[in-house]
């Protein structure tokens, strides 16, 4: 006998981003093809945080729906932000230095815009907030961190998945969304739109 699963359409990850598809392939998603966005990221004029993060996520499945008719296309975007101030990803390692010492002993926010296509043309959106603690960075940390490459590509100059988890004390909310896509969240927007997995 064989099994009657309902079939879904093909899944695009709108994403260049390693960390989202091992974050998808965690949940036991495997997207059917990658494909990255290209868009213009810059913020505009007094967006808020959590405004950036959700519009670049729309924007990025957006540009990609035109070449992916009768699939669902996913994209997302991590924005690291101390109060309105949004920290992106440093230029070099002078702006990761001031990244990271903004960040030294505080508490920021980092949110996920996590935006769905649907097969028929239904676009479905969120944001996803988590709190994080740094700990106080000594010039020894800052040092140690900084003569790798951890920083380079990532949101706010960090990555709390690699040697940044040195220095985070707590975190409030969800870890996957600080990694790069919020998996609870994302799972309830597929399957709530009827990607079955
Ligand atoms: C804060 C933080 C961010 N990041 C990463 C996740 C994202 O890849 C990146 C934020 O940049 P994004 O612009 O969200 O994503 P991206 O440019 O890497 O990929 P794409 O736009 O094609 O989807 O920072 C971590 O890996 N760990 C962290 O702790």
């Amino acid at each position: 006998m064989t099994s009657s699963l309902p079939v879904s359409f093909p899944l695009i990850l709108g994403s260049a981003s390693p960390r989202r598809r091992e974050l998808l392939a965690q949940i036991g998603l495997a997207p059917d093809d990658i494909v990255p966005a290209d868009i213009d990221e810059t913020p505009q004029k007094s967006e808020s945080p959590r405004k950036l993060a959700e519009r670049l996520a729309v924007e990025k499945a957006a540009a990609l729906k035109t070449a992916h008719s009768d699939c669902y296309i996913l994209a997302a975007d991590t924005v690291v932000a101390l109060g309105n101030r949004i920290l992106g990803k440093a230029e070099n390692t002078a702006e990761a230095r001031k990244y990271l010492t903004l960040l030294s002993g505080r508490r920021h926010k980092v949110y996920s815009g996590v935006s769905l296509i649907t097969p028929t043309g239904t676009q479905v959106s969120r944001v996803v907030a988590t709190s994080v603690l740094f700990k106080r960075l000594s010039d020894t940390d800052l040092a140690a961190y900084l003569s790798h490459d951890e920083w380079q590509g990532k949101a706010g100059a960090y990555a709390i998945q690699g040697h940044a988890a040195r220095f985070i004390k707590s975190i409030n909310g969800s870890y996957s969304n600080v990694v790069g896509l919020p998996l609870f969240e994302t799972t309830n927007m597929l399957q709530g739109n009827g990607y079955v997995f």
